[in-house]
């Protein structure tokens, strides 16, 4: 079996006597995953240390093979792994384009080529007819898209989504839900942290489900919803049940 990109052995974080993350290891497919878990459970931080924004206390994170334990983030996006952030944070008064181009930089020198390279990454998240217009007037949809845009434009092997669902209401989610998977589809590995449990269904090939900074449950998304310590945790029966019967209606034929 070819090597997963990304693998992370024993690693926890904590701040002052907080654990929030807690001997988490994991070993990323290929293709789309998740990584759901209520409030405060522990995944942006784990984000964080994936992507060296933190270093941890203890463990190991390997990217291809190599061991990038607290290596910067800049390092990391440069070897081709590059996180979004949950709140959206363009150049208000930079248009779309050079917004989108800020991370194209990162292997593209020269202006021109970093323009028209944001030119085509705007096409692949649907902001082509707004590469104009200063990111500050986005709608929070727009935002979102800006924000994926901004993280493709730097070719990234690894992209790690931190909540780019959030805040779309249900015609904007089904609307970004195409754009991530062909994302996945052009052959990104895809690890998306994701409240909006519909999207998780749809897209995710594999859920790991992180509470109080522990992994407490790993598998499929049907695995998942279906399993005692999760719905315990997170979902709550209501949702668990609902989910199910999306399940069910989207395995018939
Ligand atoms: N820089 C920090 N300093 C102190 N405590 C922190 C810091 N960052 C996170 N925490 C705490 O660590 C725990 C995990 O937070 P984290 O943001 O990783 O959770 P999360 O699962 O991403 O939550 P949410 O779904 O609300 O975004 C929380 O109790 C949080 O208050």
């Amino acid at each position: 079996m070819a090597e997963p990109l990304l693998q992370l052995q024993g690693v926890s974080k904590s701040f002052g006597g907080l654990a929030a993350v807690r001997d988490v290891s994991l070993e990323l497919p290929p293709g789309l995953s998740a990584l759901i878990g209520p409030n405060g459970a522990g995944k942006t931080t784990l984000f964080a240390l994936m992507s060296g924004f933190l270093a941890p206390d203890a463990g190991r994170i390997l990217f291809a093979g190599e061991d990038v334990t607290g290596r910067p983030p800049h390092l990391n996006a440069r070897r081709g792994m590059t996180r979004t952030f949950q709140i959206v944070q363009p150049f208000a008064a930079q248009t779309v384009r050079e917004n989108i181009a800020v991370g194209a930089h990162l292997h593209c020198p020269g202006r021109g080529e970093a323009l028209a390279q944001a030119e085509e990454v705007a096409r692949r998240v649907g902001l082509a007819a707004l590469l104009d217009q200063p990111a500050g007037e986005l709608t929070v949809a727009g935002r979102k898209r800006l924000e994926l845009a901004r993280a493709l434009a730097t070719r990234p092997r690894l992209l790690l989504l931190d909540e780019v669902l959030a805040g779309l209401n249900p015609q904007e989610v089904a609307e970004m839900l195409p754009v991530v998977r062909s994302i996945a589809d052009q052959g990104v590995t895809v690890l998306m942290i994701e409240h909006v449990m519909q999207a998780v269904m749809h897209l995710a090939g594999h859920v790991w489900v992180l509470a109080q900074g522990q992994l407490i449950a790993s598998g499929t998304p049907g695995e998942v919803t279906r399993d005692e310590r999760v719905i315990e945790a997170y979902l709550g029966h209501g949702t668990a049940q609902r989910l199910a019967k999306m399940a069910v209606a989207e395995a018939a034929p």
